[in-house]
């Protein structure tokens, strides 16, 4: 079966005990609370693409990115499979500001909006909010239901 694969990039910007999420407010997951991210251009690379999207989204530049996590994401009956590269973001300058995407808001570690994030999210934080590095493949059938996943330790990536 013929699968193309389109990069995405997901930064995760932390603070002592706090985590700055989103709310989509259009597009591709229109009202969910996410990272902030998008696609990876031709002519940069990805972590610049995670850069790009981060101060495109919320305003904030980031100075330092680890990357902590791959997500692979597949729906039922489409044949493009979305591989996310996801980073931590620890350095960073400005404060988070709403833009057309994006309404930001600064969430407890111990208060994230599950139930209104994507359904993988409640799968993978825990390991990330410990510091653990994962790679991860996610079947979806539509935007709601995850159908079967693997999630696996990493300890570099
Ligand atoms: C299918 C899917 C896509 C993304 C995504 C696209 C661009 C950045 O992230 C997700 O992000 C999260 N947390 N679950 C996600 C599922």
């Amino acid at each position: 079966m013929s699968t193309s694969q389109k990069i995405f990039t997901l930064a995760m910007v932390r603070k002592t005990n706090a985590l700055l999420l989103g709310l989509k407010k259009k597009g591709f997951g229109e009202g969910k609370w996410n990272g902030f991210g998008g696609k990876v251009e031709k002519d940069e690379t990805i972590s610049e693409g995670a850069v790009r999207e981060l101060e495109e989204e919320s305003g904030l530049v980031a100075k330092c990115l680890t990357k902590i996590g791959i997500l692979e994401f597949e729906f039922v009956g489409d044949p493009v499979l979305f591989e996310v590269h996801v980073f931590d973001v620890t350095q960073y300058e400005g404060e988070p500001v709403e833009t057309e995407e994006m309404k930001p808001q600064w969430f407890p570690e111990d208060g994230i909006p599950y139930e209104k994030m994507w359904p993988d999210d409640i799968l993978w934080y825990p390991l990330y909010l410990k510091g653990i590095k994962f790679r991860g493949h996610f079947l979806y059938q539509g935007y709601d239901t995850i159908l079967n996943y693997t999630l696996t330790q990493m300890d570099h990536l």
